[in-house]
């Protein structure tokens, strides 16, 4: 399905993502809000532009409540703009709440922080498992996280680096400083469903410290900060279950790492999770 910007009413700029900027929008015919991210590609190859469009394709296939919802894609000729039609979240993003949090010297309730861990490991399994081909996420941050108004929380802004930049590699990461890139990306190896397992490790822990677990004064110090793997316990007011949790998580060798299954079926997720609903 592709649609026309006519059909969309653009409300604000609600922030500039990986890629492109994201507006708030109102779809004319039915008054709904969507968000619409605007991703120039005017410098890609028609190779490229190709990968794009079936990249955008497969992830309107991905289809799952924690996952945000893609609905639309308008390509606009004229100005060489994919836009990227999406579902509107209206609790925003997780790095604003971690913001909110510094700025009030507050700390996140940890039962949350357990439902975030668990929604986004089955978003995580529905893109490793679901569809006919794996996909990756590659950019799993607190600004990709999403909140809706009914308490679910939704990954988006699947990033489209491996077709809009050549080289994701941790020396080519142009976009943000890679806070949460695995050991694995480090040192020039394949990047796997087990890294976004590893960057679901440094989000968790960064809603429990409202800072990453590995920090550098440049790319080179953090690369080492990771390849070390050593960071500071969680605030003590946060129990040892989901210490250990996040600590299985940032298994340095992706292989000791859990995948999605092993995470929900965790006696310390099982234990908490129920705890929580
Ligand atoms: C302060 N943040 C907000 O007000 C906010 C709200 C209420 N929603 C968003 C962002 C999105 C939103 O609501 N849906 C989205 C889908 C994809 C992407 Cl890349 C971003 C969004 C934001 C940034």
């Amino acid at each position: 399905m592709s649609g026309y910007i006519e059909d969309y009413e653009v409300l604000n700029v609600i922030g500039t993502g990986s890629f492109g900027t994201c507006y708030k929008v109102r779809k004319k015919s039915n008054g709904c809000l969507y968000v619409w991210k605007a991703v120039g590609y005017s410098g890609l190859s028609e190779e490229k532009k190709q990968l794009l469009v079936s990249e955008v394709n497969l992830l309107s296939e991905l289809q799952h409540p924690n996952i945000v919802q893609y609905f639309d894609r308008v390509i606009h000729k004229e100005t060489a703009t994919l836009y990227i039609v999406m579902e509107w979240c209206k609790g925003g993003d997780l790095s604003t709440l971690i913001n909110k949090c510094k700025k009030s010297s507050s700390f996140l309730d940890e039962g949350f922080i357990w439902r975030v861990l668990y929604q986004m490991c089955r978003a995580l399994q529905a893109c490793h498992w679901q569809l006919s081909v794996t996909v990756l996420h590659r950019d799993i941050k607190p600004a990709n996280v999403f909140l809706d108004g009914a308490g679910n929380v939704k990954l988006g802004d699947f990033g489209l680096a491996r077709i809009l930049h050549d080289d994701t590699s941790f020396a080519q990461t142009l976009v943000g400083t890679p806070y949460y890139m695995s050991p694995e990306v480090i040192k020039g190896g394949k990047y796997n469903n087990k890294s976004d397992i590893w960057s679901l490790g440094c989000l968790v822990y960064e809603l429990c410290s409202l800072s990453p677990p590995f920090m550098g004064q440049n790319i080179k110090q953090l690369a080492l900060r990771i390849k070390e793997r050593k960071f500071s316990r969680i605030p003590a007011h946060y129990s040892d279950d989901l210490q250990k949790i996040i600590s299985l998580l940032l298994s340095t060798d992706h292989n000791f790492r859990p995948t999605t299954e092993m995470i929900l079926q965790h006696p310390l997720v099982v234990t908490n999770i129920a705890q929580e609903t």
